[in-house]
């Protein structure tokens, strides 16, 4: 059976080793945490104001500003600075955190369109960085599909038994 890890690399293209090329780097060494507070923010105002309603709506119980510190606060300790998410709201276990929400394979395409517009209008993050950054969210984005997945497992091809009798629910 393919693992969730398999599954994001099938599905968002990046292989494993350039989905963590960001840990070959202190990138929050190398950038600094006004930077990833300015990328989070960039990124909530345009998810906060975005045309497709259906996406923009999937983080309607959630305050822009709160949303902006939980992202900062994550893409920070995962990319080498202090632990601040985790003394704050505790393990990430993003599958889990992202269980009350549709992550399907076009809110992932929606969420990395408006990712790859905020590292474009983020300025300090040079392009090798911002590849890297990018790599790493795709991977996670299709591990978060791949995890969302779980929740409603697709039905099996039903066996010759079932020949005949309603689908199971
Ligand atoms: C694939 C599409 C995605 C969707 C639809 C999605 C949706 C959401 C929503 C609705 C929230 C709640 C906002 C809040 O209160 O913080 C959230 C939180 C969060 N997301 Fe995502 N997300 C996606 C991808 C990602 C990716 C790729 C990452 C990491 C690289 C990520 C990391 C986080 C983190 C750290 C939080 C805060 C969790 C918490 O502390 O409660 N998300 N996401």
């Amino acid at each position: 059976m393919q693992s969730l890890q398999d599954k994001a690399s099938e599905w968002s293209g990046v292989n494993r080793d350039d989905a963590f090329a960001i840990d070959q780097i202190n990138l929050y060494e190398k950038l600094g945490l006004q930077t990833f507070i300015s990328l989070s923010t960039n990124f909530y105002n345009r998810v906060y104001d975005d045309e497709e309603e259906w996406f923009r709506s999937i983080f309607a119980n959630s305050k822009k500003e709160d949303a902006i510190q939980n992202q900062y606060e994550f893409f920070s300790q995962r990319m080498g600075g202090p632990p601040l998410y985790n003394q704050r709201r505790g393990h990430p276990a993003l599958i889990g955190r992202h269980r009350p929400f549709p992550v399907t394979h076009e809110a992932a395409e929606r969420w990395l369109h408006h990712m790859q517009l905020a590292l474009d209008s983020t300025t300090d993050i040079d392009s090798e960085s911002k590849i890297k950054m990018m790599n790493f969210f795709r991977h996670t984005a299709f591990f978060l599909v791949a995890g969302d997945e779980l929740k409603n497992p697709k039905q099996g091809i039903a066996c010759k038994h079932a020949a005949g009798k309603p689908a199971a629910v």
